[in-house]
């Protein structure tokens, strides 16, 4: 039987939040002409039709437990349905492919990936990115090269480092961490950037052709690239389905919304200004959200069976961890996975999968830039 049940979710989990400044203010694009790029293979590396891997099943019906110990009069939820995509041990799938691939290529041209990562500032939270960036690049053979700026560095010294990265030929993915200082401009930062360097794919002109019909880019941004590759390898068919996607930045919601237009949805955004956010949401069997605020989707805005991606990253003040916060996604993780099909949880879904996507995009690239097949 149904219950009624008040869920976690129901407190406001936003007044909780600490303070995070958007990793992103939205650059406005400016072209420079380039050589175009060699065709986007489809999925390169990644198509291999992997099975869905689930939750461990104790881990689910642990989640699953702590969402039916709650209890709320609004939502009445159905039995416990949603497959738990896990995105950890995609990723985990997608870097020993990386791995092969990089001691391939070592072997046959004597060629390693390199990855420059270039950090401004003292944030705690981009020291952790750029420390895990650094991790997962050791261990599947690419090397990295780091620059840290301070703070109060200038917007010249981050573009004089970025033009020597572009004439480094050990160099094949350029990677600088957001968001930058205040006083720098985002925009010519990331112009600065070759764009057959851009392995986070956030060039302009990489975002263009991502847009435009019959184009492609050299790189797909790392984060919806992840939210596609999970849904394709859970088996969610795209073709034909309605995608709505909550959220509009330049470096998620936008190139999600893209993508899944390439792959013949029919797509939504859906934004701050939107009037009726819950009402068309619930319309889409596909649901990718990105927004940056905790809990927002709930139980009532998720049609029956619909696959959800969950991009936020959003954390709450939780005296009982070990850091004093914990991170949730923008979707009501207890109440969507009872009326979802499949659902990707926070922390362990897309997150993972934007490393292992930057870390392919710069596989990707030293293969194109060394014409290695
Ligand atoms: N897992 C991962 O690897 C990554 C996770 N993230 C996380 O994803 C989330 C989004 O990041 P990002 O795209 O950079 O964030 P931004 O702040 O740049 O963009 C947020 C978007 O959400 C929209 N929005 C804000 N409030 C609402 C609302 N109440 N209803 C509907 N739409 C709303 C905004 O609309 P408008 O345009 O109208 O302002 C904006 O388009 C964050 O939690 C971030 O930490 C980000 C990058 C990678
Ligand atoms: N140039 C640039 N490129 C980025 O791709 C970029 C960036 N700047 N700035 C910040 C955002 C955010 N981002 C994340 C990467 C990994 C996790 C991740 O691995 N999260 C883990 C949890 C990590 C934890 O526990 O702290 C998870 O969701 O399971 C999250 C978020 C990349 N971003």
């Amino acid at each position: 039987m149904a219950s009624s049940i008040l869920s976690d979710c129901s407190s406001c989990a936003t007044s909780r939040l600490l303070p995070l400044r958007r990793a992103l203010h939205p650059p406005t694009p400016r072209f420079r002409p380039s050589p175009g790029p060699a065709p986007l293979p489809r999925r390169p590396l990644l198509a291999a039709a992997t099975p869905l891997p689930l939750l461990p099943r104790a881990r689910r019906m642990a989640a699953l437990a702590a969402a039916a110990s709650s209890a709320d009069p609004a939502t009445v939820l159905a039995d416990a349905s949603a497959k738990i995509i896990d995105g950890k041990l995609v990723a985990k799938q997608i870097r020993e492919e990386v791995g092969v691939e990089i001691a391939r290529m070592k072997d046959a041209i004597g060629v390693v990936p390199g990855l420059a990562v270039i950090l401004v500032g003292s944030r705690k939270d981009s020291q952790t990115y750029v420390r895990n960036k650094k991790r997962a690049c050791d261990a599947v053979g690419i090397k990295s090269y780091e620059v840290n700026l301070p703070e109060d560095a200038s917007e010249y010294e981050v573009i004089k480092h970025i033009a020597t990265f572009n004439d480094d030929p050990s160099v094949h993915g350029i990677l600088v961490q957001l968001p930058l200082p205040r006083h720098m401009n985002d925009e010519n930062i990331l112009n600065a950037v070759s764009i057959e360097k851009d392995v986070d794919g956030f060039h302009p002109v990489n975002i263009g052709r991502l847009a435009m019909q019959g184009r492609d880019p050299f790189f797909v941004p790392c984060t919806p690239k992840g939210c596609m590759e999970l849904l394709h390898r859970s088996g969610v068919e795209i073709k034909g389905k309605r995608a709505v996607v909550i959220g509009r930045s330049n470096i998620v919601g936008t190139p999600a919304a893209l993508l899944l237009q390439k792959a013949n949805a029919t797509v939504s955004i859906v934004h701050s200004k939107t009037k009726n956010p819950e009402e068309i949401t619930r319309q889409a069997d596909i649901i990718i959200a990105a927004v940056g605020v905790a809990n927002l989707v709930r139980g009532s805005w998720i049609k029956p069976g619909a696959a959800i991606i969950d991009v936020g990253i959003n954390p709450v003040d939780d005296p009982a961890s070990p850091r004093g916060y914990r991170l949730v996604g923008d979707v009501c993780f207890e109440e969507a996975s009872k009326v979802a099909g499949a659902i990707t949880p926070v922390p362990g879904g897309v997150g993972p999968m934007t490393i292992a996507m930057l870390l392919s995009n710069t596989l990707d690239s030293a293969k194109r830039i060394h014409k290695f097949k």
